[in-house]
């Protein structure tokens, strides 16, 4: 691309409005000026912004008031589990939920009590369901017949009763990436609707009186910016609820998952207050043709909260031009900290923090620094050439980011910060050398 081209930049290289570029030219998050967390805190480093966490929730509490509904929001801890972040997300009124032993242990040392949480997943293993239990978990969503007889087992073993949820899977397709759609009718996770396995659990339970289910659930995808697989979704678990009712189960809860959309680089996400209103209207519309009252909306938001606080800063090292094909510069993380553009394709914007507003020259691909060709962050990414020591930062790196990172080429995790008011402080530290020894043993001779 020539220079003529690329100085006129793209839409999609509006700055996210949490961050600005003050006269330094320096990019600020949360009143910290990017540059010194780099320097201080070392790179890759990954800078949440408190208040948009926390003002993001509030957003989805907002939302749900002013219908004056009933609603329950549990943060989807998957997209980013640390002691901090759940803290935070309970300050916020939220519950959590987890996915596996080791978020349920995330959740419970962060001091969130029990009964906020709820377990989910497709294969909990019996150590899991016991340690879930014994804790005195809030809810278990059940996913498959296997769970629903382990879990009664476990329960009365233990002579107590536990909240569940079913997991449906209600064959809707939201318009998302397709390895991230989880709610079609082909697919692991749930009760499959279609063939009437939902309605056989429900008769199940009958039998099993130490599950005590309060209502259903399922999750259509992620990254959703159509609200209309949500209306569907809500529809068909209308029917599947009625039926519950009527076999005398204590339903009071719908819980329709997660997945709303945040924008990642040229597309806007609809406003969460106008997704939740859809989601509600269907909801109400399809409990009225039952002459059910409305249930408690229950959503579990990962992405939305915590992905558009995150911004990773990266420092910026070799750089490579090949004439008439592409130009591409490396920095010091990638795929072991950000595998999304591997898995999905993902798309990123990314500005230079150390001269946020210098105009871009040329397209740049950023690459990391793992043996590995797709160890890709940007592709063609419009940018002032670079310079070693620029210090790159790439946006919305919240969610699915640190909590997917690996140790692919035994490369050490990055430190996290959550920056609020001109002030940074270390929520994860950044992994050592000597870290990820931790768990190898030398040979016996
Ligand atoms: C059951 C369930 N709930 C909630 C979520 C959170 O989704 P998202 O991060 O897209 O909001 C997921 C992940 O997609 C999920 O599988
Ligand atoms: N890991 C995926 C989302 C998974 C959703 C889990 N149900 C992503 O980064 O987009």
């Amino acid at each position: 691309m020539s220079q003529q081209e690329v100085t006129q930049q793209p839409v999609w290289t509006q700055l996210p409005e949490h961050v600005e570029i003050r006269d330094n030219h320096h990019l600020y998050i949360a009143d910290c000026d990017t540059v010194a967390l780099a320097d201080t805190y070392g790179t890759p480093l990954i800078v949440y912004d408190e208040q948009l966490l926390r003002q993001t929730i509030q957003s989805f509490h907002q939302a749900f008031q002013r219908l004056q509904v009933p609603y329950q929001i549990s943060y989807a801890s998957k997209a980013f589990c640390t002691i901090a972040m759940c803290q935070l997300v309970y300050e916020e009124g939220c519950g959590i939920d987890v996915v596996s032993g080791g978020e349920l242990y995330t959740a419970l040392t962060s001091g969130v009590p029990a009964s906020a949480i709820h377990l989910h997943g497709n294969n909990k293993t019996s150590e899991e369901i016991r340690y879930a239990v014994e804790s005195g978990i809030g809810a278990i969503i059940v996913d498959n017949f296997y769970e629903l007889a382990l879990l009664q087992e476990i329960a009365a073993e233990k002579q107590k009763n536990v909240n569940i949820l079913l997991r449906i899977s209600p064959g809707v397709e939201a318009h998302t990436h397709e390895y991230i759609a989880t709610g079609g009718q082909d697919s692991k996770f749930g009760f499959d609707l279609a063939s009437e396995q939902a309605r056989e659990a429900i008769v199940q339970l009958s039998d099993m009186p130490n599950l005590i289910c309060t209502g259903l659930h399922a999750h259509i995808g992620s990254q959703i910016f159509d609200a209309e697989g949500f209306a569907v979704s809500v529809e068909r678990l209308a029917a599947l609820y009625a039926y519950g009712c009527e076999r005398g189960l204590p339903f009071q809860v719908l819980n329709v998952g997660g997945g709303f959309g945040i924008r990642y680089t040229d597309e806007d996400a609809p406003p969460v207050a106008q997704t939740i209103e859809g989601i509600v209207a269907a909801a109400r519309a399809a409990f009225a043709q039952y002459g059910l009252i409305l249930p408690t909306i229950w959503i579990e938001p990962g992405r939305s909260i915590a992905g558009p606080a995150g911004v990773t800063l990266y420092r910026v090292g070799s750089q490579k031009r090949i004439p008439d094909t592409r130009n591409y510069l490396a920095v010091d993380g990638g795929m072991t900290d950000n595998p999304r553009l591997a898995l999905y394709g993902a798309k990123y914007h990314a500005v230079y923090a150390n001269r946020a507003d210098a105009p871009a020259q040329d397209t740049w691909s950023v690459a990391g620094k793992c043996c590995e060709s797709g160890d890709m962050l940007i592709w063609d990414a419009p940018l002032p050439n670079p310079q070693p020591g620029d210090v790159l930062a790439v946006f919305a790196t919240g969610a699915y980011n640190y909590s997917m990172a690996s140790h692919y080429n035994r490369i050490a995790k990055p430190a996290v910060v959550f920056a609020r008011a001109g002030q940074a402080q270390v929520v994860v530290e950044r992994e050592t050398w000597a870290d990820l020894l931790r768990q190898d043993r030398p040979l016996q001779r």
